[in-house]
Protein backbone atom coordinates (compact mmCIF):
# COMPACT_ATOMS: atom_id res chain seq x y z
CA UNK A 1 0.00 0.00 0.00
CA UNK A 2 1.13 3.50 -0.93
CA UNK A 3 -0.30 6.46 0.96
CA UNK A 4 0.70 10.11 0.24
CA UNK A 5 -0.24 12.99 2.02
CA UNK A 6 0.11 16.76 1.07
CA UNK A 7 3.35 15.63 -1.01
CA UNK A 8 4.94 18.88 -2.28
CA UNK A 9 7.79 18.75 -4.33
CA UNK A 10 10.03 21.62 -5.84
CA UNK A 11 13.71 21.16 -8.22
CA UNK A 12 16.79 23.59 -7.89
CA UNK A 13 17.58 24.65 -11.10
CA UNK A 14 20.02 27.35 -12.14
CA UNK A 15 23.73 28.68 -11.17
CA UNK A 16 24.47 28.66 -7.70
CA UNK A 17 24.19 31.60 -6.33
CA UNK A 18 21.34 32.31 -8.62
CA UNK A 19 19.48 28.96 -8.24
CA UNK A 20 15.09 28.98 -8.65
CA UNK A 21 13.18 26.86 -7.04
CA UNK A 22 10.57 24.96 -9.52
CA UNK A 23 7.65 23.44 -8.20
CA UNK A 24 7.08 20.04 -9.71
CA UNK A 25 4.76 18.46 -7.39
CA UNK A 26 1.61 20.02 -5.19
CA UNK A 27 0.13 19.16 -2.38
CA UNK A 28 -0.09 15.43 -3.80
CA UNK A 29 -2.51 13.12 -1.91
CA UNK A 30 -3.60 9.72 -2.85
CA UNK A 31 -3.88 6.01 -1.67
CA UNK A 32 -2.77 3.23 -3.97
CA UNK A 33 -4.15 -0.14 -2.17
CA UNK A 34 -2.84 -2.92 -1.83
CA UNK A 35 -3.16 -5.71 -4.10
CA UNK A 36 -4.39 -2.89 -6.74
CA UNK A 37 -3.12 -1.97 -10.25
CA UNK A 38 -3.36 1.77 -10.44
CA UNK A 39 -1.87 3.96 -13.11
CA UNK A 40 -1.21 7.59 -13.43
CA UNK A 41 -1.57 9.62 -16.22
CA UNK A 42 -0.65 13.10 -17.68
CA UNK A 43 1.52 15.27 -20.17
CA UNK A 44 5.05 14.95 -20.61
CA UNK A 45 6.32 17.08 -17.78
CA UNK A 46 3.55 16.33 -15.72
CA UNK A 47 5.50 14.83 -12.58
CA UNK A 48 5.13 11.74 -13.14
CA UNK A 49 8.35 10.11 -12.85
CA UNK A 50 8.75 12.75 -9.73
CA UNK A 51 5.89 10.98 -8.37
CA UNK A 52 7.75 7.49 -8.79
CA UNK A 53 10.97 8.87 -8.02
CA UNK A 54 9.85 10.12 -4.68
CA UNK A 55 8.11 6.90 -3.69
CA UNK A 56 11.23 4.63 -4.45
CA UNK A 57 13.17 7.08 -2.42
CA UNK A 58 15.63 8.28 -4.99
CA UNK A 59 14.22 11.84 -4.32
CA UNK A 60 13.55 13.57 -1.04
CA UNK A 61 10.12 15.35 -1.29
CA UNK A 62 10.10 19.15 -0.45
CA UNK A 63 7.39 18.78 1.92
CA UNK A 64 4.61 15.91 2.51
CA UNK A 65 4.86 12.91 3.78
CA UNK A 66 5.34 8.96 2.08
CA UNK A 67 4.29 6.00 3.50
CA UNK A 68 4.76 2.66 2.17
CA UNK A 69 3.21 -0.62 3.49
CA UNK A 70 2.85 1.24 6.96
CA UNK A 71 6.38 2.63 7.10
CA UNK A 72 6.82 6.24 7.01
CA UNK A 73 9.39 6.47 4.52
CA UNK A 74 9.63 10.07 4.23
CA UNK A 75 12.95 10.65 6.07
CA UNK A 76 14.45 7.80 5.74
CA UNK A 77 18.24 7.59 5.69
CA UNK A 78 20.05 6.69 1.89
CA UNK A 79 21.50 3.36 3.39
CA UNK A 80 17.77 2.33 5.23
CA UNK A 81 16.12 2.93 1.74
CA UNK A 82 18.75 0.77 -0.11
CA UNK A 83 17.49 -2.39 1.80
CA UNK A 84 13.85 -1.10 2.18
CA UNK A 85 13.81 -0.66 -2.05
CA UNK A 86 15.44 -3.92 -2.51
CA UNK A 87 12.71 -5.68 -0.09
CA UNK A 88 9.54 -3.68 -1.40
CA UNK A 89 9.84 -2.75 -5.01
CA UNK A 90 10.44 -3.97 -8.36
CA UNK A 91 10.91 -1.61 -11.48
CA UNK A 92 9.60 -2.14 -14.73
CA UNK A 93 11.11 0.49 -17.41
CA UNK A 94 10.22 1.77 -20.89
CA UNK A 95 13.62 1.15 -22.11
CA UNK A 96 13.74 -2.31 -20.33
CA UNK A 97 16.92 -1.62 -18.75
CA UNK A 98 18.41 -4.63 -19.13
CA UNK A 99 22.33 -5.44 -18.97
CA UNK A 100 23.37 -6.44 -22.61
CA UNK A 101 26.31 -8.22 -21.83
CA UNK A 102 24.49 -10.71 -19.13
CA UNK A 103 21.60 -13.22 -20.94
CA UNK A 104 18.24 -13.78 -20.03
CA UNK A 105 18.79 -16.29 -17.02
CA UNK A 106 21.82 -13.90 -16.05
CA UNK A 107 19.70 -10.75 -15.90
CA UNK A 108 16.69 -12.44 -13.55
CA UNK A 109 19.55 -13.88 -11.58
CA UNK A 110 21.53 -10.45 -10.48
CA UNK A 111 18.65 -9.48 -7.50
CA UNK A 112 19.37 -13.12 -6.01
CA UNK A 113 23.02 -12.50 -6.54
CA UNK A 114 23.11 -9.28 -4.85
CA UNK A 115 20.92 -10.55 -1.86
CA UNK A 116 23.61 -13.68 -1.47
CA UNK A 117 21.19 -16.22 -2.38
CA UNK A 118 22.93 -19.60 -2.96
CA UNK A 119 23.77 -20.64 -6.90
CA UNK A 120 21.37 -23.63 -6.41
CA UNK A 121 18.89 -21.66 -5.33
CA UNK A 122 19.11 -19.28 -7.74
CA UNK A 123 19.11 -21.34 -10.50
CA UNK A 124 15.81 -23.35 -9.30
CA UNK A 125 14.26 -19.62 -8.67
CA UNK A 126 15.51 -17.65 -11.77
CA UNK A 127 14.14 -21.14 -14.31
CA UNK A 128 10.90 -21.12 -12.29
CA UNK A 129 10.44 -17.53 -12.85
CA UNK A 130 11.18 -17.52 -16.68
CA UNK A 131 8.85 -20.23 -17.20
CA UNK A 132 5.81 -17.77 -15.35
CA UNK A 133 6.64 -15.41 -18.03
CA UNK A 134 7.21 -18.06 -21.08
CA UNK A 135 11.08 -17.54 -21.54
CA UNK A 136 12.21 -20.13 -20.07
CA UNK A 137 13.63 -21.43 -23.63
CA UNK A 138 15.21 -18.25 -24.16
CA UNK A 139 17.18 -18.40 -20.81
CA UNK A 140 20.56 -18.40 -22.76
CA UNK A 141 19.50 -15.55 -25.22
CA UNK A 142 21.42 -11.71 -24.93
CA UNK A 143 18.52 -8.99 -24.72
CA UNK A 144 19.66 -8.10 -28.34
CA UNK A 145 18.50 -11.43 -29.51
CA UNK A 146 15.02 -11.07 -28.10
CA UNK A 147 12.09 -9.01 -29.33
CA UNK A 148 10.72 -6.10 -27.26
CA UNK A 149 7.67 -8.16 -25.75
CA UNK A 150 10.18 -10.42 -24.89
CA UNK A 151 12.85 -8.25 -23.28
CA UNK A 152 10.06 -6.80 -21.30
CA UNK A 153 9.25 -10.13 -20.21
CA UNK A 154 12.60 -10.26 -18.96
CA UNK A 155 12.99 -7.03 -17.17
CA UNK A 156 9.07 -8.49 -15.35
CA UNK A 157 10.53 -11.95 -14.43
CA UNK A 158 14.02 -9.66 -12.38
CA UNK A 159 11.20 -7.35 -11.06
CA UNK A 160 9.39 -10.08 -9.89
CA UNK A 161 12.58 -12.05 -8.33
CA UNK A 162 12.90 -10.81 -5.11
CA UNK A 163 9.21 -11.62 -4.25
CA UNK A 164 8.20 -7.38 -4.04
CA UNK A 165 5.02 -6.32 -2.75
CA UNK A 166 5.01 -3.21 -4.93
CA UNK A 167 5.72 -3.15 -8.31
CA UNK A 168 6.84 0.44 -9.65
CA UNK A 169 6.06 0.86 -13.83
CA UNK A 170 7.60 4.17 -15.88
CA UNK A 171 5.69 3.53 -19.29
CA UNK A 172 6.55 -0.48 -19.30
CA UNK A 173 4.70 -1.04 -22.69
CA UNK A 174 5.76 2.42 -24.36
CA UNK A 175 8.37 0.69 -26.66
CA UNK A 176 6.12 -1.77 -27.86
CA UNK A 177 3.15 -2.42 -30.31
CA UNK A 178 -0.17 -2.85 -29.47
CA UNK A 179 -0.39 -6.67 -30.12
CA UNK A 180 2.56 -6.72 -27.42
CA UNK A 181 1.16 -3.96 -25.21
CA UNK A 182 -2.34 -6.18 -24.95
CA UNK A 183 0.05 -9.37 -23.87
CA UNK A 184 2.28 -7.49 -21.69
CA UNK A 185 -0.48 -5.80 -19.77
CA UNK A 186 -2.57 -9.15 -19.48
CA UNK A 187 0.56 -10.91 -17.90
CA UNK A 188 0.74 -8.00 -15.58
CA UNK A 189 -3.13 -8.75 -14.37
CA UNK A 190 -2.19 -12.38 -14.19
CA UNK A 191 0.41 -11.47 -11.68
CA UNK A 192 -1.54 -8.99 -9.74
CA UNK A 193 -3.96 -12.05 -9.16
CA UNK A 194 -1.79 -14.60 -8.63
CA UNK A 195 1.00 -13.00 -6.18
CA UNK A 196 -1.53 -10.30 -5.12
CA UNK A 197 1.08 -7.35 -5.88
CA UNK A 198 0.58 -3.97 -6.20
CA UNK A 199 1.23 -2.26 -9.32
CA UNK A 200 1.68 1.67 -9.52
CA UNK A 201 2.06 2.66 -13.38
CA UNK A 202 3.34 5.41 -15.06
CA UNK A 203 1.90 5.93 -18.66
CA UNK A 204 0.49 8.65 -20.95
CA UNK A 205 -1.77 6.11 -22.99
CA UNK A 206 -5.47 6.43 -22.22
CA UNK A 207 -5.71 2.26 -23.30
CA UNK A 208 -2.47 1.65 -20.78
CA UNK A 209 -4.79 3.20 -18.28
CA UNK A 210 -8.16 1.66 -19.04
CA UNK A 211 -6.58 -1.44 -18.32
CA UNK A 212 -5.54 -0.46 -14.66
CA UNK A 213 -8.07 -0.62 -11.40
CA UNK A 214 -7.73 3.32 -10.89
CA UNK A 215 -6.37 6.30 -12.39
CA UNK A 216 -4.85 8.81 -10.99
CA UNK A 217 -4.40 12.04 -13.29
CA UNK A 218 -1.67 14.89 -12.65
CA UNK A 219 -1.81 17.74 -14.55
CA UNK A 220 1.00 20.07 -14.05
CA UNK A 221 2.09 18.15 -10.86
CA UNK A 222 -1.45 19.15 -9.34
CA UNK A 223 -3.97 15.87 -8.63
CA UNK A 224 -7.31 16.78 -10.91
CA UNK A 225 -9.82 17.33 -9.11
CA UNK A 226 -8.05 18.61 -6.18
CA UNK A 227 -6.48 15.19 -5.27
CA UNK A 228 -9.82 12.78 -5.43
CA UNK A 229 -9.15 10.08 -7.61
CA UNK A 230 -11.10 8.84 -10.32
CA UNK A 231 -12.84 4.94 -10.06
CA UNK A 232 -12.67 3.55 -13.58
N1 LIG B 1 16.46 16.68 -11.55
C1 LIG B 1 15.70 17.67 -12.02
N2 LIG B 1 16.10 18.96 -11.91
C2 LIG B 1 15.30 19.95 -12.35
N3 LIG B 1 14.10 19.79 -12.92
C3 LIG B 1 13.65 18.54 -13.06
C4 LIG B 1 14.42 17.42 -12.62
N4 LIG B 1 13.72 16.29 -12.90
C5 LIG B 1 12.57 16.70 -13.47
N5 LIG B 1 12.53 18.04 -13.57
C6 LIG B 1 11.43 18.83 -14.13
O1 LIG B 1 10.23 18.46 -13.47
C7 LIG B 1 9.13 18.46 -14.36
C8 LIG B 1 8.42 17.11 -14.28
O2 LIG B 1 9.30 16.11 -14.82
P1 LIG B 1 8.91 14.57 -14.82
O3 LIG B 1 10.02 13.84 -15.45
O4 LIG B 1 8.46 14.16 -13.45
O5 LIG B 1 7.61 14.59 -15.77
P2 LIG B 1 6.86 13.38 -16.47
O6 LIG B 1 5.40 13.65 -16.28
O7 LIG B 1 7.37 12.08 -15.98
O8 LIG B 1 7.26 13.59 -17.99
P3 LIG B 1 7.49 12.50 -19.17
O9 LIG B 1 6.15 11.93 -19.47
O10 LIG B 1 8.01 13.33 -20.28
O11 LIG B 1 8.49 11.50 -18.67
C9 LIG B 1 9.68 18.81 -15.73
O12 LIG B 1 9.42 20.17 -15.98
C10 LIG B 1 11.15 18.55 -15.59
O13 LIG B 1 11.90 19.42 -16.42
Amino acid sequence: MIQINNLSHSFKVGKKGSEREIPVLKQITLTVEKGEIASIVGRSGSGKSTLLNLISGYISPTEGQIIVNGHDVTNLSEKKWAAFRLDTFGFIFQSFQLIPSLTTFENVELPLTLKGVPKADRKTRVHKMLKRVGLDDHSTHYPNELSGGQQQRVSIARALILNPTIILADEPTGSLDSETEKEILALIKELNEEKGITFFIITHDDEVAAATDRRFHLHDGVLAEGGVYVEV
